[in-house]
């Protein structure tokens, strides 16, 4: 408890400098349920009134921890006993302490809570986001654990969510922190280490770091040559879209030995104008991309679509994205990445007989992408906001009950990124790095999982990167690919004494 206290203490008083230049002087509510979560709160309350901090406490539970209240005792803090206070009381007491305040923590409730907050935590949560928005400064929102009310185990959102800036989470970060929807209140994620020993567990969800990706990445030697660094063939774009073969191989085209292009002539010409070392035609590949820019109807393109999914199928990773995935067989192995938004997992999950909208995918993302590697077997990569990659779980490794493995939550882009071929610009990506790692992946089929979420993070910074906080198209980003790979593999500058490089 010190140290989950200690670490919430540290994460308002950051915010308080941050925000007004200091800590003492600074006004601060806590939100107090019982359990340990609001214990938590209380020792941090009781820390920031040593340090000169004028703080309120408002507790929503009768039995608040003894232990924490104690340490209360004798300083500054103001307790104000919310779940005894009639209603209307409550509500303005509520309104009085969070409007003017710099830092609110939300230390209702943690992991213990299952759908959603009830009673006068419920109420209470209600009207301290109702406040927040109404502030002229809105308070920054500091989380104890999760934002209470969160599912913590699936990311639901059953109810009223005070949505935070910064969640201080204990031990690991838990999953309806990384999944959607819930991950939207969540804010920064800090996780505060407390030694324990996480590495015999298969957690439910994760998120990718830049050094994850910097060891997932292939890396050109001194004996490789174009062959050997992994041949993408594409099989993209139409006398409709033309446009996302250019995006799929111009993305591809700097991260893969080679590319090459199965299209009709118009297409070709546009892929070689924009890429003149693209390579026209069939050959052999390490790795396919097929489907972007393919219309479900479209005959002729289906056609080589097909071809490529019979020859790549079960022999190299193959990305499967928009009109292609239609025209996928029954079962395939984890090796074939299924790379739908929203709108195309309803449609498959709709073809495989479970009628979805839309928005049924978009109310349960977790639940559709899994239901969705269920029945295919494959590799589902959920495009969105928060991008969702999940597989089969691995053999002899403990996962969900239905057999599916780790969900991947990437969130690196930006929303400037929802823009007409973004996807293909991914496509091309996941392509690539597929096609340079394609016999590790044939050789243990759980990896295509970790690489798509790995072309998602760097598709999601290259968009960063590109955006710089404003608009852009999706050319751009694929532009912004190569610099982004550059800075994930570049070694860390490590400064010796004084802050010089060492000799
Ligand atoms: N440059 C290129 O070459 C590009 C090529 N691209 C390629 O295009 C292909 C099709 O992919 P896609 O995802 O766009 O189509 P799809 O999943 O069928 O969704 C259609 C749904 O959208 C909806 N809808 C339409 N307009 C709407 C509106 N104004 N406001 C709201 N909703 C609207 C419409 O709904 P409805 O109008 O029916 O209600 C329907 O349900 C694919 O191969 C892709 O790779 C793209 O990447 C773009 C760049
Ligand atoms: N609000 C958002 N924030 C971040 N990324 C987004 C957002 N909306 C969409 N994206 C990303 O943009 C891409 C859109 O892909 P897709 O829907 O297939 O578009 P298209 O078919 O036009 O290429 C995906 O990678 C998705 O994750």
């Amino acid at each position: 408890m010190a140290t989950a206290a200690r670490a919430v203490e540290l994460a308002v008083v950051h915010a308080l400098r941050e925000r007004t230049g200091g800590v003492a002087g600074g006004r601060v509510v806590v939100l107090v349920g019982a359990g340990n979560n609001g214990g938590d709160g209380l020792y941090a309350a009781a820390g920031l009134a040593r340090r000169g901090v004028g703080v309120h406490v408002l507790t929503t539970s009768e039995h608040p921890q003894a232990g924490g209240l104690a340490a209360l005792r004798g300083g500054t803090a103001r307790l104000v006993p919310l779940a005894q206070a009639w209603p209307a009381q409550a509500l303005r007491a509520v309104a009085d302490a969070v409007g003017p305040a710099d830092v609110v923590v939300d230390a209702v409730a943690g992991t213990g809570v299952t759908g959603g907050l009830r009673g006068v935590a419920a109420t209470v949560v209600a009207a301290t986001r109702e406040a927040v928005e109404a502030a002229p400064r809105p308070p920054v929102v500091v989380a104890v654990d999760v934002p209470s009310g969160i599912g913590v185990d699936d990311g639901a959102l059953p109810g009223d969510v005070l949505p935070a800036d910064v969640t201080v989470t204990m031990g690991v970060a838990k999953p309806g922190l990384l999944l959607p929807p819930a991950t939207v209140c969540a804010g920064r994620v800090e996780v505060v280490d407390l030694g324990l020993d996480l590495t015999r567990r298969t957690p439910a969800a994760a998120r990718l770091t830049d050094a994850d990706v910097a060891d997932l990445w292939p890396v050109p030697h001194r004996e490789d040559h174009k062959y050997s660094r992994g041949v993408l063939g594409v099989v993209a774009g139409s006398d409709r879209y033309p446009g996302a073969a250019v995006l799929a191989t111009s993305a591809a085209a700097p991260l893969a030995g080679m590319v090459r292009y199965v299209g009709p002539d118009g297409a070709a010409r546009h892929v070689l104008d924009a890429r003149p070392e693209v390579v026209v035609g069939s050959g052999r590949v390490q790795a396919w991309v097929v489907g972007p820019g393919v219309g479900d109807d479209d005959t002729a393109r289906l056609r080589d679509v097909r071809r490529a999914l019979a020859e790549g199928l079960g022999t190299v990773p193959v990305v499967v994205d928009a009109g292609a995935l239609l025209a996928l067989p029954e079962r395939v192995a984890p090796t074939a990445v299924l790379t739908p938004h929203a709108g195309e997992l309803a449609r498959l999950l709709s073809a495989w007989g479970r009628s979805t909208s839309r928005a049924d995918v978009e109310a349960d993302p977790v639940g559709a992408a899994r239901r969705a590697v269920s029945f295919t077997g494959a590799t589902v990569l959920l495009k969105g906001a928060t991008t969702l990659v999940v597989g089969p779980s691995e053999e002899g490794v403990a996962g969900s009950s239905d057999g599916t493995g780790t969900v991947y939550a990437q969130a690196d882009g930006t929303d400037w990124l929802a823009t007409a071929g973004a996807g293909d610009v991914l496509a091309g990506v996941l392509g690539a790095l597929l096609a340079g790692r394609s016999a590790d992946v044939m050789a243990h089929p759980p990896l295509a999982a970790r690489l798509a979420a790995a072309a998602a993070l760097v598709h999601g910074r290259a968009a960063r990167a590109a955006s710089a906080g404003g608009p852009l198209v999706a050319l751009d980003v694929a532009r912004a690919v190569p610099g982004v790979v550059a800075t994930l593999l570049a070694p860390p500058l490590r400064t010796g004494p004084g802050g010089r490089m060492p000799g």
